[in-house]
Formats: C-alpha cells, sequence, structure tokens
C-alpha cells in the first residue's frame, strides 16, 4: 500500500485513511517462536475435533487450556495489531482462521496458493467440509483484488461450483484472477485443482472497491 497520489486522484494510502474503521495493515515481524506455537495451536485443533478421550484426560487438558488462555489474555491487541494475519512467510499469514496456505505468486497477473486441508475441515467421509472453501475463495479474492492494485474492496457474491469431493491431508492449488473491472467492481475468478491439475471446485465473485468512509 504505497503509491502515490498522481494527477490529483486519491492515493491508495489515502484510500485507507478513508475507510472507517479499517485499520491499516502493515506485515509483523514476531520472534521465532510465534509460528510454532500457531502450528501447535492448529494441531490442537485437529485434536480437539477428532479425540475420543476420557474424562479425566480432558480434566488436564481443560486445565491446561484454560492456563494457557490465562497466560495470553493480557496480550490480546486490536485489529491491525494482533500479529496474526500479518505474517506474510506463515501458513494462512499467522492467522488461525484462514487455511494454512502459503502464498506462492502474488501479482498483478492472479495470486496462486498452496496448502491442504486438515483433520479440524473434515465434512464427511474423510472430505473437506463444504463450508470451508469459501473461506479458502474468499481470502483468495481479497489477496486477488489487493495484488491487483485495486483499493480495499469487499465481497458482494461469492459461487462455488463443488466439481470433485475435496480430501484432507493431500497437496492443492489455488489461483485467482481479476478476470474485468467496471468502475467500482472487479469481477474474478479462481480454481482449486489437485497437483496433477485436476479441477475440484471453481468460483467466480464481484468485489466492490468501498467508498470514502465506507466500512
Ligand atoms: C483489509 C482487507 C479486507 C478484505 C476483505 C476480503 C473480502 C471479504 O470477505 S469482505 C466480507 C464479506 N462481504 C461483506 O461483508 C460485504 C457486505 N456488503 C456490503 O458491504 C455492500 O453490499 C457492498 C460494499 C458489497 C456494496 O454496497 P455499496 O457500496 O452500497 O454498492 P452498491 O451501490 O450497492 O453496488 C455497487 C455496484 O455493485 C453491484 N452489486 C452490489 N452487490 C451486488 C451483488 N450481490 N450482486 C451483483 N451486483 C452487485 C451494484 O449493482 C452496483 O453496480 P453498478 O455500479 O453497475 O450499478
Amino acid at each position: 500500500m504505497s503509491e502515490q497520489a498522481t494527477n490529483g486522484q486519491t492515493s491508495v494510502d489515502e484510500e485507507y485513511e478513508h475507510h472507517g474503521g479499517f485499520p491499516k495493515f502493515t506485515a509483523a515481524t514476531p520472534g521465532p517462536n510465534f509460528g510454532p506455537f500457531i502450528e501447535a495451536m492448529r494441531t490442537l485443533q485437529d485434536l480437539a475435533v477428532s479425540i475420543d478421550a476420557p474424562d479425566d484426560v480432558l480434566a488436564e487438558a481443560r486445565a491446561q487450556a484454560e492456563a494457557l488462555a490465562a497466560l495470553l489474555a493480557p496480550y490480546e491487541a486490536k485489529e491491525g495489531e494482533a500479529t496474526g494475519g500479518r505474517v506474510i512467510g506463515l501458513p494462512g499469514r499467522g492467522s488461525l482462521l484462514m487455511l494454512p496456505w502459503m502464498i506462492e505468486k502474488f501479482d498483478a497477473e492472479g495470486v496462486r496458493s498452496r496448502g491442504v486441508f486438515r483433520r479440524y475441515h473434515l465434512g464427511g467421509n474423510a472430505a473437506a467440509h463444504g463450508g470451508v472453501l469459501p473461506l479458502l475463495f474468499d481470502d483468495i479474492f481479497g489477496m486477488t483484488v489487493h495484488a491487483a492494485g485495486r483499493p480495499i474492496s469487499r465481497t458482494a457474491y461469492l459461487h462455488i461450483n463443488y466439481r470433485k469431493v475435496t480430501p484432507l491431508n493431500v497437496p492443492l492449488v489455488i489461483e485467482g484472477r481479476v478476470d474485468r473491472v467496471e468502475g467500482r467492481k472487479a469481477f474474478v475468478s479462481a480454481r482449486l485443482t489437485d497437483e496433477a491439475g485436476t479441477l475440484l471446485a471453481d468460483s467466480d465473485a464481484l468485489m466492490v472497491q468501498l467508498l470514502p468512509g465506507q466500512q
């Protein structure tokens, strides 16, 4: 977000200032323990949805989880200041909400990301839950319009075609691009495939550029 104003037009930096409550996001550079901490939390998520443990084990797990929450609670930070989501070199940019995928290509031609769906993302019969695919697509579309140099935009609609069941723990690829722009509207599309190129799902969406002051 470093474009300068030219010919009296609003710069991307100024656009940020105009976007109501939107904080200005800058990359975070946490210490070496942040990445392993997030990975440990992801493993906990996988286990929390998959264990069948006796109650005395759950009592101990509960105590440790509550102690961990008490340790971390004093460090809660505002949106835009929390580390998670701002570490480009980590899966999901270090956000637990995001899929643990790594950005491989990020330019005006499009964005490509690779990763796996884990046990935490299980829907049924060994396949990813249908609800986590929109998360993946929406995130790639946000990055796609950003990489294309568009000002902050929100998803107006997002349509997904589920072509084949999406497996867990199999390396997958998603690629998104801007197909066309009409004023504030960017029409985007993306494809989710396995590494052999088999199409699992595709999506198209409308990203509408926010007006000054618009939340
Ligand atoms: C910091 C990085 C943030 C990145 C965000 C990542 C993406 C996200 O996940 S955002 C979260 C999910 N999305 C939302 O919450 C959006 C909620 N909706 C909204 O805020 C508004 O409806 C919004 C902004 C999409 C559009 O509203 P508004 O600014 O009033 O525009 P509006 O005048 O209605 O529409 C603008 C144009 O888009 C079109 N449009 C708007 N919505 C739709 C739609 N659902 N389908 C088709 N066209 C639409 C309108 O017809 C209009 O077209 P035209 O200019 O040709 O007449």
